[in-house]
């Protein structure tokens, strides 16, 4: 990765030392404006998922606050380019509170609706030129060097380009990165793992308006004069088709797609009037053809083709023996005995059906409590209602004595409880070991502003270590620089339980661990967990595996239909007349 970063770096430095026409410069230029917008979309859209097709927009605050603030007010451009980053971060922040909780097809609506109501705010408001713009805009003038020309910008350009994207680069791999990674894979995972998602979401919408801002800003000083053109919906669309070019999820892919896109829209510009004589006819045709078949034969992005041939490792640098790392601190363990989690005539409704249906039951710490019962038999959704992702129609839920029934379930987390999904929720495309690292979140503080410049190494090193330390308990330390979703689905399973170890909780919740071992992984997990029991944790699990559940538990609650029909010793169960009915006497 470094040795990319500088080759990068060497060809935008020895790019304007090559005799290159003026032309080229202009074409740099703009491919550098483009792509700051595009780095701000990879981390919104491609990263987190979350689609915006009003970039433009934010573009247009930025270059018309330094557009109006300079030619009217004669403010000096380093200064509104301060005022435009206020400008486009508060509406960024207005915008992104009102549209981010919505989910499926609305986001993407409402960010078209803000983008053409911004183009026509341009366009008629006369203090802003209506759609004459803004011109007479003054050079940026840097340590008395006037940049006046396409030549000069263009190191201001890159050096923005360059800063912006060492900058993200930073930030997706840090805590608060592995947190928005985690965002378009599972909302309630990230919660979970004790993630706000709603403010990291608002965070990234934020990051990628600035960074749009600041083109917007360098674009008027280099135009020195603007109108509401460019920052329309059909400016927004070619962002958005820059990124699906480059690679939606790769910052190298937001240069890649920039590039590819300006220079191809240009050539064809010369090269289809040349071929059929006239202008502006067939270029869009042949555009739309070729972004088909590279959607076709390269659905990820030119970058995907780049990234194969490289096949860059995930191997991430852990802390020598040597090196010195304060480790994270613990939580203080709870005396054997003590109740955990107590659950009171917990009822939940999903409209007509009771799903849970006022069950009671007590998991106490150095305790393995099962919890079983035939498929539907509301196991897992009683899960949820303990880690907060469900809220209990009825009853109440404690966790050492305080009601969590409420409780959104990253406070849930940060009181100690951590727990896997029946459904294995992973973020695939990071290591093994980054996603176990996500377990740490809660405890360490890192945030955006250390981690882009990189201030949180600390932290970093100490979660990493952590994560290794959570990976050798579960037996997966050799797998820990592999994809996450290249693993089998059992060691996906031993990840995530790897992950809620990194929690450091006081209670785990595991539902269905054994669920896709073989035998002797099986026996692995079993001394795992009677280890943790040993410790002090309090451990509740949902298992299918009768052996594995009656070798292992202390307790047992049964449930059939959402109601609890028995209570007990594994032996007592094994006898208990309606659960040898209801469910044991089908198995045995
Ligand atoms: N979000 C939901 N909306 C509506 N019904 C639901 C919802 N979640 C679960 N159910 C229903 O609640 C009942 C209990 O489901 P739950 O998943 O808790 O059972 P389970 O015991 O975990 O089953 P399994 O062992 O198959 O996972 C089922 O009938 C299920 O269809």
């Amino acid at each position: 990765m470094k040795r990319a970063i500088l080759a990068a770096v060497a060809a935008i430095i020895i790019f304007p030392l090559l005799p290159v026409p003026e032309f080229w410069f202009t074409q740099a230029n703009y491919i550098g404006l483009y792509a700051l917008v595009v780095l701000g979309l990879v981390v919104l859209t491609g990263i987190a998922g979350l689609t915006s097709f009003g970039q433009a927009a934010f573009v247009g605050l930025g270059a018309y606050a330094t557009a109006y603030l300079t030619s009217h007010y004669d403010v000096s451009p380093w200064l509104t380019l301060f005022a435009g980053l206020i400008i486009t971060g508060g509406s960024a922040l207005l915008i992104g509170a009102i549209t981010l909780r919505m989910s499926g097809h609305y986001l993407p609506l409402a960010t078209i609706a803000w983008s053409i109501a911004l183009f026509y705010l341009f366009g008629s408001i006369s203090w802003l030129g209506k759609y004459d713009g803004i011109s007479g805009l003054p050079a940026i003038n840097l340590f008395g060097w006037t940049l006046g020309n396409s030549r000069s910008m263009y190191w201001l350009i890159w050096l923005c380009v360059c800063l912006s994207a060492w900058a993200l680069l930073n930030l997706l791999d840090s805590r608060p990165g592995r947190a928005i990674r985690a965002l378009k894979h599972s909302i309630q995972m990230a919660e979970s793992m004790g993630v706000n998602t709603a403010r990291t979401k608002i965070i990234i919408f934020v990051i990628a308006a600035l960074l749009a801002s600041v083109s917007g800003w360098l674009f008027a000083h280099l135009q020195r004069a603007i109108n509401p053109t460019p920052f329309g919906l059909s400016a927004s669309l070619e962002y958005v088709i820059m990124l699906v070019v480059g690679g939606m999820s790769s910052i190298w892919g937001a240069l890649l797609g920039s590039g590819a896109v300006k220079i191809l829209q240009d050539q064809l510009q010369v090269i289809m009037p040349a071929l059929f004589g006239r202008a502006g006819s067939f270029e869009g045709l042949v555009f739309g053809l070729l972004l088909i078949l590279l959607l076709r034969f390269a659905p990820e992005g030119l970058w995907s083709w780049i990234a194969k041939l490289w096949n860059r490792p995930l191997r991430k640098q852990l802390p020598s023996a040597q090196q010195v790392i304060t480790p994270l601190t613990h939580r203080t363990v709870s005396q054997a005995g003590e109740t955990l989690l107590q659950v009171d005539d917990v009822r939940k409704r999903f409209g007509g059906l009771v799903a849970v249906d006022k069950v009671s039951f007590k998991v106490a710490a150095g305790e393995i409590v099962g919890l079983i019962g035939p498929n539907g038999a509301g196991k897992s959704t009683t899960f949820n209602l303990v880690t907060g992702l469900l809220r209990a129609s009825e009853g109440q839920v404690r966790f050492k004595g305080q009601r969590i029934d409420g409780l959104p379930s990253r406070e849930i987390a940060k009181l100690g409880v951590a727990r896997t999904f029946q459904h294995v929720k992973l973020v695939p495309e990071m290591s093994v070991l980054e996603n176990v690292a996500l377990g740490a979140h809660l405890r360490t503080s890192a945030g955006v502003f250390s981690a882009t410049l990189r201030l949180d190494r600390r932290d970093e090193a100490a979660m990493l270590k952590e994560a290794a330390h959570a990976l050798q308990r579960v037996g997966l330390q050799d797998l820990m620089h592999l994809e996450a979703g290249s693993l089998a689905l059992g060691q996906q399973r031993l990840l995530e339980i790897a992950r809620a170890l990194c929690c450091d909780p006081a209670l785990l919740l595991l539902d269905e661990p054994a669920a896709g071992l073989r035998a002797f992984e099986k026996q692995a997990l079993a001394e795992l967990l009677s280890s943790l029991r040993a410790e002090g944790m309090g451990i509740l699990i949902v298992e299918h595996d009768m052996e594995f559940v009656m070798r292992l538990t202390d307790h047992i609650v049964v449930m059939v239909f959402g109601q609890k029909i028995a209570e007990g010793k594994p032996a007592e169960i094994q006898q208990h007349p309606a659960v040898l009915e209801a469910y044991l006497g089908g198995v045995e």
